[in-house]
Protein backbone atom coordinates (compact mmCIF):
# COMPACT_ATOMS: atom_id res chain seq x y z
CA UNK A 1 0.00 0.00 0.00
CA UNK A 2 1.29 3.33 -1.06
CA UNK A 3 -0.58 6.26 0.98
CA UNK A 4 0.09 9.65 -0.85
CA UNK A 5 -0.73 13.13 1.52
CA UNK A 6 -1.13 16.16 -1.14
CA UNK A 7 -1.28 19.66 -0.61
CA UNK A 8 0.17 23.13 -0.64
CA UNK A 9 2.07 22.97 2.54
CA UNK A 10 2.37 26.77 2.90
CA UNK A 11 3.95 26.26 5.63
CA UNK A 12 3.53 22.39 6.60
CA UNK A 13 1.69 22.43 10.00
CA UNK A 14 1.31 20.63 13.03
CA UNK A 15 -1.99 19.80 11.62
CA UNK A 16 -0.44 17.81 8.92
CA UNK A 17 2.27 16.10 10.90
CA UNK A 18 -0.85 14.64 13.63
CA UNK A 19 -2.83 13.64 10.34
CA UNK A 20 0.78 12.03 8.83
CA UNK A 21 1.61 10.36 11.94
CA UNK A 22 -1.91 8.74 13.03
CA UNK A 23 -2.74 7.51 9.57
CA UNK A 24 0.50 6.11 9.37
CA UNK A 25 1.06 4.20 12.14
CA UNK A 26 -2.77 2.58 11.43
CA UNK A 27 -1.93 1.79 7.83
CA UNK A 28 1.56 0.94 8.21
CA UNK A 29 1.55 1.78 4.53
CA UNK A 30 5.40 0.09 2.46
CA UNK A 31 5.06 3.97 1.34
CA UNK A 32 3.88 7.50 2.56
CA UNK A 33 4.64 10.29 0.33
CA UNK A 34 4.13 13.70 0.76
CA UNK A 35 3.08 15.73 -2.65
CA UNK A 36 3.70 19.63 -2.42
CA UNK A 37 1.56 20.63 -5.08
CA UNK A 38 3.01 22.97 -7.76
CA UNK A 39 -0.91 24.70 -8.18
CA UNK A 40 -3.10 23.16 -6.17
CA UNK A 41 -6.37 23.29 -8.70
CA UNK A 42 -9.44 24.97 -6.50
CA UNK A 43 -6.97 27.61 -5.12
CA UNK A 44 -6.78 31.19 -7.17
CA UNK A 45 -3.56 32.17 -5.48
CA UNK A 46 0.28 30.59 -5.99
CA UNK A 47 2.07 29.64 -2.56
CA UNK A 48 4.41 32.61 -1.09
CA UNK A 49 7.40 29.65 -0.33
CA UNK A 50 8.88 28.59 -3.65
CA UNK A 51 8.20 25.62 -4.64
CA UNK A 52 11.56 24.67 -3.41
CA UNK A 53 11.51 26.21 0.08
CA UNK A 54 8.00 24.15 0.46
CA UNK A 55 9.76 20.63 -0.77
CA UNK A 56 12.97 21.74 2.06
CA UNK A 57 10.23 22.43 4.87
CA UNK A 58 8.82 18.68 4.37
CA UNK A 59 12.01 17.18 4.06
CA UNK A 60 12.52 18.48 7.25
CA UNK A 61 9.30 17.38 8.80
CA UNK A 62 9.86 14.19 7.36
CA UNK A 63 13.39 13.73 9.49
CA UNK A 64 10.95 14.85 12.62
CA UNK A 65 8.72 11.92 11.48
CA UNK A 66 10.72 9.74 10.82
CA UNK A 67 9.52 7.96 7.94
CA UNK A 68 7.97 8.89 4.62
CA UNK A 69 9.21 10.50 1.43
CA UNK A 70 8.88 14.06 -0.49
CA UNK A 71 7.77 13.65 -3.81
CA UNK A 72 8.65 16.64 -6.25
CA UNK A 73 6.41 14.52 -9.05
CA UNK A 74 4.16 17.62 -8.98
CA UNK A 75 6.21 20.25 -8.24
CA UNK A 76 8.15 19.49 -11.33
CA UNK A 77 4.37 19.39 -13.76
CA UNK A 78 3.90 22.23 -15.54
CA UNK A 79 0.35 23.63 -15.24
CA UNK A 80 -2.52 22.42 -12.51
CA UNK A 81 -1.62 19.67 -10.07
CA UNK A 82 -4.55 17.24 -11.06
CA UNK A 83 -4.32 14.41 -8.39
CA UNK A 84 -5.35 12.26 -11.43
CA UNK A 85 -2.39 12.56 -13.02
CA UNK A 86 -0.30 12.03 -9.82
CA UNK A 87 -2.01 8.69 -9.08
CA UNK A 88 -2.09 7.72 -12.79
CA UNK A 89 2.36 7.94 -12.85
CA UNK A 90 1.89 6.19 -9.67
CA UNK A 91 0.12 3.50 -9.90
CA UNK A 92 2.47 2.01 -12.09
CA UNK A 93 3.67 -0.65 -9.88
CA UNK A 94 0.66 -2.17 -9.04
CA UNK A 95 0.42 -1.10 -5.05
CA UNK A 96 -2.69 0.03 -3.33
CA UNK A 97 -2.67 3.69 -3.47
CA UNK A 98 -4.99 5.62 -0.59
CA UNK A 99 -4.76 9.57 -0.41
CA UNK A 100 -5.20 11.57 2.53
CA UNK A 101 -7.63 14.66 2.30
CA UNK A 102 -9.20 16.84 4.94
CA UNK A 103 -13.09 17.13 5.07
CA UNK A 104 -12.56 20.55 3.59
CA UNK A 105 -11.58 18.47 -0.13
CA UNK A 106 -13.79 16.07 0.37
CA UNK A 107 -17.06 18.33 0.66
CA UNK A 108 -15.54 19.24 -2.76
CA UNK A 109 -14.23 16.31 -4.63
CA UNK A 110 -17.30 16.52 -7.12
CA UNK A 111 -15.02 19.34 -8.44
CA UNK A 112 -11.70 17.61 -8.95
CA UNK A 113 -10.90 16.80 -12.56
CA UNK A 114 -11.62 13.63 -13.65
CA UNK A 115 -13.02 12.39 -10.24
CA UNK A 116 -14.68 9.28 -11.38
CA UNK A 117 -11.61 7.73 -13.16
CA UNK A 118 -9.69 8.52 -10.09
CA UNK A 119 -11.72 7.22 -7.89
CA UNK A 120 -11.39 3.80 -9.88
CA UNK A 121 -7.37 3.85 -9.15
CA UNK A 122 -6.87 5.01 -5.34
CA UNK A 123 -9.18 5.50 -2.32
CA UNK A 124 -9.68 7.95 -0.36
CA UNK A 125 -8.78 8.46 3.54
CA UNK A 126 -10.81 11.20 4.70
CA UNK A 127 -9.87 13.07 7.42
CA UNK A 128 -11.96 15.54 9.88
CA UNK A 129 -11.33 19.05 9.87
CA UNK A 130 -13.38 22.10 10.16
CA UNK A 131 -16.98 20.26 9.61
CA UNK A 132 -18.33 17.03 10.54
CA UNK A 133 -18.23 13.72 7.83
CA UNK A 134 -21.43 12.84 5.80
CA UNK A 135 -21.70 9.39 4.97
CA UNK A 136 -18.31 7.73 3.48
CA UNK A 137 -18.66 5.15 1.41
CA UNK A 138 -16.58 2.46 0.47
CA UNK A 139 -13.69 1.41 -0.54
CA UNK A 140 -12.71 5.08 1.20
CA UNK A 141 -12.59 5.32 5.16
CA UNK A 142 -13.16 8.21 7.38
CA UNK A 143 -10.68 8.68 10.07
CA UNK A 144 -10.84 10.60 12.97
CA UNK A 145 -8.34 12.53 14.70
CA UNK A 146 -8.61 15.43 17.13
CA UNK A 147 -9.46 18.39 15.77
CA UNK A 148 -6.66 20.18 15.35
CA UNK A 149 -8.21 24.03 14.42
CA UNK A 150 -4.61 24.93 12.75
CA UNK A 151 -4.18 25.98 9.27
CA UNK A 152 -1.21 27.32 6.64
CA UNK A 153 -3.38 30.31 6.05
CA UNK A 154 -3.58 31.47 9.57
CA UNK A 155 0.16 30.88 10.60
CA UNK A 156 0.95 32.61 7.01
CA UNK A 157 -1.43 35.88 8.41
CA UNK A 158 0.56 35.31 11.97
CA UNK A 159 3.64 35.85 10.69
CA UNK A 160 2.89 38.66 8.56
CA UNK A 161 1.25 40.36 11.47
CA UNK A 162 4.37 39.56 14.01
CA UNK A 163 2.35 37.04 16.01
CA UNK A 164 3.35 34.05 17.65
CA UNK A 165 3.49 30.97 16.18
CA UNK A 166 4.83 29.44 18.55
CA UNK A 167 3.71 25.27 18.92
CA UNK A 168 1.94 25.54 15.54
CA UNK A 169 4.80 24.57 13.65
CA UNK A 170 7.79 21.99 14.16
CA UNK A 171 10.57 24.24 15.52
CA UNK A 172 13.20 23.28 12.62
CA UNK A 173 10.61 24.53 10.46
CA UNK A 174 9.93 28.13 11.99
CA UNK A 175 14.07 28.43 12.14
CA UNK A 176 13.68 27.68 8.27
CA UNK A 177 11.28 30.05 7.63
CA UNK A 178 12.93 32.68 9.46
CA UNK A 179 16.43 31.81 7.90
CA UNK A 180 14.70 32.18 4.77
CA UNK A 181 12.72 35.06 5.37
CA UNK A 182 9.22 33.54 4.23
CA UNK A 183 5.95 35.25 5.17
CA UNK A 184 7.96 37.98 7.05
CA UNK A 185 6.11 40.78 8.81
CA UNK A 186 5.78 44.06 6.38
CA UNK A 187 7.74 46.61 7.06
CA UNK A 188 6.45 50.24 7.75
CA UNK A 189 7.98 53.25 6.63
N1 LIG B 1 -5.40 20.94 10.77
C1 LIG B 1 -5.72 20.00 9.87
N2 LIG B 1 -6.43 18.91 10.22
C2 LIG B 1 -6.77 17.99 9.28
N3 LIG B 1 -6.44 18.04 7.97
C3 LIG B 1 -5.74 19.11 7.57
C4 LIG B 1 -5.33 20.14 8.48
N4 LIG B 1 -4.65 21.07 7.78
C5 LIG B 1 -4.64 20.67 6.51
N5 LIG B 1 -5.29 19.49 6.36
C6 LIG B 1 -5.49 18.74 5.12
O1 LIG B 1 -4.20 18.54 4.53
C7 LIG B 1 -4.27 18.69 3.09
C8 LIG B 1 -3.28 19.76 2.65
O2 LIG B 1 -3.63 20.96 3.30
P1 LIG B 1 -2.99 22.36 2.89
O3 LIG B 1 -1.55 22.20 2.60
O4 LIG B 1 -3.82 23.03 1.89
O5 LIG B 1 -3.08 23.09 4.33
P2 LIG B 1 -4.09 24.20 4.81
O6 LIG B 1 -3.75 24.45 6.24
O7 LIG B 1 -5.50 23.84 4.46
O8 LIG B 1 -3.60 25.42 3.90
P3 LIG B 1 -4.31 26.82 3.56
O9 LIG B 1 -4.75 27.42 4.86
O10 LIG B 1 -3.20 27.57 2.87
O11 LIG B 1 -5.48 26.50 2.66
C9 LIG B 1 -5.73 19.00 2.77
O12 LIG B 1 -6.37 17.79 2.42
C10 LIG B 1 -6.29 19.53 4.08
O13 LIG B 1 -7.67 19.26 4.22
O1 LIG C 1 -7.21 16.95 -8.86
C1 LIG C 1 -7.95 17.91 -8.53
O2 LIG C 1 -8.82 18.37 -9.30
C2 LIG C 1 -7.75 18.53 -7.18
C3 LIG C 1 -8.57 19.57 -6.73
C4 LIG C 1 -8.35 20.12 -5.47
C5 LIG C 1 -7.31 19.66 -4.69
N1 LIG C 1 -6.52 18.64 -5.16
C6 LIG C 1 -5.39 18.16 -4.36
O3 LIG C 1 -5.76 18.04 -3.00
C7 LIG C 1 -4.62 18.33 -2.18
C8 LIG C 1 -5.00 19.35 -1.11
O4 LIG C 1 -5.26 20.57 -1.76
P1 LIG C 1 -5.19 21.96 -0.96
O5 LIG C 1 -5.79 22.96 -1.91
O6 LIG C 1 -6.00 21.73 0.28
O7 LIG C 1 -3.75 22.19 -0.67
C9 LIG C 1 -3.50 18.78 -3.13
O8 LIG C 1 -2.65 17.67 -3.37
C10 LIG C 1 -4.24 19.16 -4.38
O9 LIG C 1 -3.47 19.00 -5.56
C11 LIG C 1 -6.72 18.08 -6.35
Amino acid sequence: MIILYGGSFDPVHIGHMIVANEVYHSFQPERFIFIPARQSPLKQHRTLASDSQRVEMLKLAVTELGFGEVSTIEVNRSGESYTYDTVLELCQDDADIAVIIGTDQFEQLDRWHRIDELKKLCYFIIVNRETEFNVVSEPDVSFQIPRIDISSTEIRRRLKSGESVKFWLHENISTFIRKEHIYEKEKSN
